[in-house]
């Protein structure tokens, strides 16, 4: 890979420890997938943060990375890119607890305080802990066509469908290198001519709330880490936001999509080449339906509902107080999403209407990387494909997929 005579001194650790260790991960990557040189970077966003998932290591190897930073102020002020500490806008994905409100859930406390201390460590790395997997609801918003370095794989798949921002599907080690040094290897999506589509998908039925996370469950198997093109019965402004967010969630997690096209709604169908594109698919109603149920490994009651996979917008937190609103719910109800929507929610009384009901809103945490299989929970209802794919697999419980009002129970 060509250095810069400043990334040569980077890679020399002449800015540090934290630098060069960042740029060792950087310059591996960068060798393995061919890339030549690097690329300025806009925003990271950085995975890897739940206890759950990276345990005492994984915590460890943060705390020994931000030992070795140290804050350096350029003349006017604001912190120096050479002081390994992030500059860029960086944010990350949720932990494994709501980190204000753990006693109020019941996470174990033991769990609770090193999560903490990871929170701590990556927020010494500059990592800003609002602990989300939706950051483009929150601020995190590159502009299209920007260079940007993101893991968690629903976000990848958002940030390069509907943002038209460019990354790959980074792992978490990667995006906080990254997001250190501002830079990363040119490669892959971010090469224009790597973002065309290879298969295209007509979709024979209308399409509502939970068909679209089953139709990305269902493609994502087929495509792999291909690229899908979408042709949809439904009419462009009939697909919100949420709808692709719930989409590009599930073709990631059972596929490992990085980029789709939707013709006619996202930003850069009409560079997909689509006529070049010999291999079709078509997804009928059948097929719908058929992957809604195979979604589900358990049916009747949830003793936990969980939505918010990934983190509920506010509109979605506003459809469950719409839903729930003077009624009282059986099940035990965690809608989840960042502390800033939560805010927002309190102040518009989404809150107030969701806790009267019985619910919570959770932030910073998810049913996924939380430890709800020690917490005693057995089924767990839930809207979103990725999160029915992942919850028996990584908390060993059974899942019920369906629309909200069909998961919940009322008094
Ligand atoms: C399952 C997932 O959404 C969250 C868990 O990952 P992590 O703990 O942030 O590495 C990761 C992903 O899909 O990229
Ligand atoms: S499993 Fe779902 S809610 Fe949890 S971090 Fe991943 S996308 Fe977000």
């Amino acid at each position: 890979m060509f250095l810069t005579n400043e990334e040569e001194k980077m890679a020399n650790g002449e800015y540090g420890e934290t630098i060069r260790k960042s740029m060792d991960i950087l310059i591996a990557l960068g060798d393995i997938y061919g890339a030549e040189k690097f690329v300025d970077i806009k925003s990271a966003q950085v995975s890897g943060v739940s206890y759950k998932t990276i345990g005492q290591a994984g915590l460890e190897y943060l705390e020994d990375l931000a030992s070795t930073s140290e804050i350096i102020y350029n003349e006017n002020g604001t912190i120096s890119d050479k002081s390994g500490i992030a500059t860029i806008s960086a944010t990350l994905n949720p932990a494994g607890t709501d980190l204000d409100n753990w006693e109020d859930f019941g996470f174990p406390a033991d769990f609770a305080r090193k999560q903490v201390d990871i929170c701590n460590a990556y927020g010494a790395l500059g990592i800003s802990t609002t602990c989300t997997c939706t950051p483009y609801l929150i601020g995190n918003v590159p502009r299209f066509g920007d260079h940007v370095s993101w893991s968690e794989s629903s976000a990848v798949a958002y940030v390069n469908s509907v943002i038209g921002a460019r990354t790959n599907r980074e792992g978490g080690p990667g995006a906080l290198a990254a997001a250190i040094v501002g830079k990363t290897p040119l490669y892959g999506f971010h090469l224009e001519e790597n973002r065309k589509a290879n298969l295209l998908v007509e979709v024979e039925s209308e399409l509502e709330r939970a068909d679209f996370g089953a139709l990305g469950y269902a493609v994502g198997q087929i495509v792999k880490d291909g690229i899908p093109y979408f042709k949809m019965q439904n009419k462009p402004y009939e697909v919100s936001n949420g709808n692709l967010k719930a989409l590009g969630a599930a073709l990631a997690s059972s596929g490992a999509v990085a980029l789709y096209h939707v013709e006619d709604v996202t930003p850069e169908f009409a560079n997909a080449a689509i006529d070049d594109v010999e291999n079709k698919i078509t997804i009928t109603k059948d097929d719908i339906v058929s992957t809604r149920e195979k979604l589900s490994t358990a049916d009747g009651y949830a003793d936990l509902v969980c939505l918010g996979c990934p983190h509920a917008s506010l509109e979605e937190v506003k459809e469950v107080a719409e839903i729930v609103k003077g009624k009282k719910i059986k099940n035990e109800l965690w809608v989840c999403t960042s502390i800033n929507i939560k805010e927002a929610a309190k102040r518009l009384g989404y809150l107030e209407t969701i806790e009267k009901a019985g619910g919570k809103i959770c932030c910073d945490t998810c049913m996924v990387v939380a430890p709800i299989e020690q917490m005693g929970y057995e089924v767990i209802g839930v809207n979103s494909a990725k999160a029915a794919n992942y919850v028996p697999s990584m908390c060993g419980l059974r899942v019920i997929y369906n629309d909200i009002e069909d998961l919940l129970d009322f008094e």
